[in-house]
């Protein structure tokens, strides 16, 4: 029987996007990427969409630093219900005092507002269109892009929220082949880094529907940072307003981009769900 040291970690979800959050503050190492798929494994281990650690922030006006990995051990950019996460796990420990904090996110700086309602309110950066930059390697800025996909043209609009997202616009979300238009189109070579893909049906200009297959983690019952590019996509093409709703399976986002030049704003929940041990097996 090897001996093992036990880990503590939090398991919290947001609209649905599950996480476990484990507290690397003092300088502890990240965990290797085989304790990542071990931890994330939902027979044996304890099962997440994201792995989520705190560690300490490098910039003064942040109460903390975190990284994310998909459960695929993969390290990803951004997180969306991961950092609304984050900020309550914060509000929680007592790092973060009063309603307002900044948290320091692998994409930047993110602002959070705890709003009376109990939601969290996250400034999430503004979105990239520009190909190179999502990266996205086919055809020019424009705000829809096709390629063949198993034959058939694909039509969708690309971003970054720091990490990449495709937006297909879709009549009925329930009947979108999301597991097999997801899995074809990260694995073109158009898409290096991979890709999220969000399926989305326009309900009105103010409310759509939303399914994501995440990269590194399959379909999720909600994407923060899919809800916030599926939103910029959508503006851009002039099929919704500025502040839309968006309805994932796991829950509903509110998300605002005021204007071109503006941060993307996400508000919604952070839940935490149990505190638990993990038996980390030692040398
Ligand atoms: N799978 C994503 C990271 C998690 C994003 C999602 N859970 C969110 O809430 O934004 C990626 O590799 O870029």
């Amino acid at each position: 029987m090897s001996a093992s040291r036990p880990l503590h970690f939090s398991k919290m979800h947001g609209a649905g996007n599950d996480f476990v959050v484990i507290d690397l503050r003092g300088g502890q190492p990240a965990p290797p990427a085989a304790l990542v798929r071990t931890l994330g494994d939902r027979h044996f281990g304890v099962g997440f969409d994201q792995l989520l650690t705190i560690e300490d922030s490098h910039a003064l006006d942040c109460v903390a630093r975190y990284r994310i990995w998909n459960g695929d051990g993969s390290p990803a950019q951004q997180c969306g219900n991961g950092a609304r996460c984050v900020a309550a796990w914060l509000r929680r420990d007592g790092a973060a005092t009063g309603s307002r904090f900044r948290i320091d996110s692998p994409a930047g700086v993110i602002d959070v507002e705890c709003l009376p309602d109990g939601r969290y309110s996250l400034g999430m950066g503004r979105p990239v269109f520009v190909p190179a930059r999502v990266p996205f390697h086919a055809g020019g800025d424009a705000p829809v892009h096709e390629l063949l996909v198993e034959g058939s043209p694909l039509r969708f609009g690309v971003a970054s929220m720091g990490n990449p997202h495709a937006v297909v616009e879709v009549d009925n979300v329930d009947a979108a082949p999301v597991h097999r238009l997801g899995p074809a189109l990260q694995a073109r070579p158009e898409f290096p880094e991979g890709v999220n893909v969000g399926f989305a049906q326009v309900l009105a200009r103010d409310r759509i529907r939303l399914r994501v297959f995440e990269r590194g983690a399959g379909e999720t019952l909600a994407c923060g940072s899919g809800a916030c590019a599926a939103v910029a996509v959508l503006v851009r093409q002039g099929r919704v307003d500025r502040a839309v709703q968006v309805e994932l399976p796991g829950g509903t986002l509110a998300i605002t981009w005021p204007a071109d030049d503006a941060p993307i704003t996400m508000a919604g929940p952070a839940t935490f769900v149990f505190e638990g041990e993990f038996a980390v097996a030692t040398p």
